[in-house]
């Protein structure tokens, strides 16, 4: 979580295992000529036993659910928070679910199918990111800077946002001309 909160905040990789937990921070990005002030919360670990305090997230706007393709139990452990959330978290919240480090290949244990598959059965977007290689980073982020908003600000004769169609869109032109990444 915290190599995808730094590759989106400085655009960098730090590897290693001891990065440590950035806490809070920000950074402003653009859409549709209006700045959008994304404010990101890290989990310091605490997760891993299940003692994330609702206050935590409570009152999130969006909420990133990382796992790592390469550890199964990182894979099964997103059913729980996904149940979890929608008791606890705004019932409007935007969920994103993020399959991390698809940079490596070899030691792949998740399928991309299951990421997508489980994604499906709950409604929310999903894609792989690699904190490393910076892939798909930009395009989380930016694809929910865009769905707040558009929750905030609709335009009286706007289209209503779908994050879905605007994810697949951008994946379609960065394969063939480079958008965001
Ligand atoms: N190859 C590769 N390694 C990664 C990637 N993202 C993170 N890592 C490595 O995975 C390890 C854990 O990354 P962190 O970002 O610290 O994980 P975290 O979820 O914030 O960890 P805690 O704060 O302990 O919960 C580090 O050794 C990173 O270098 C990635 O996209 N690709």
């Amino acid at each position: 979580k915290t190599c995808i909160l730094v590759r989106f905040k400085d655009g960098a990789f730090l590897g290693g295992n001891f990065i440590a937990t950035v806490g809070i921070d920000f950074r402003v990005v653009t859409v549709d000529n209006m700045k959008v002030k994304l404010q990101m919360w890290d989990t310091a670990g605490q997760e891993r036993f299940r003692s994330v305090t609702h206050a935590y997230y409570r009152d999130a706007q969006a909420l990133l659910l990382l796992y790592d393709i390469t550890r199964k139990s990182s894979f099964d452990n997103i059913r729980a928070w996904l149940t979890e959330i929608y008791e606890y978290a705004q019932k409007d919240v935007v969920i994103m679910l993020l399959g991390n480090k698809s940079d490596m290949a070899a030691e792949r244990v998740i399928t991309h199918e299951e990421g997508e598959k489980l994604a499906k059965e709950y409604g929310v977007p999903f894609m792989e990111t690699s904190a490393k290689t910076g892939v798909n980073v930009e395009l989380a982020f930016h694809a929910i800077a865009r769905e707040l908003k558009h929750r905030n600000i609709q335009q009286p004769h706007e289209p209503k946002f779908k994050i879905h169609d605007y994810i697949e869109s951008e994946k379609q032109k960065s394969n063939c001309c480079g958008g965001i990444m």
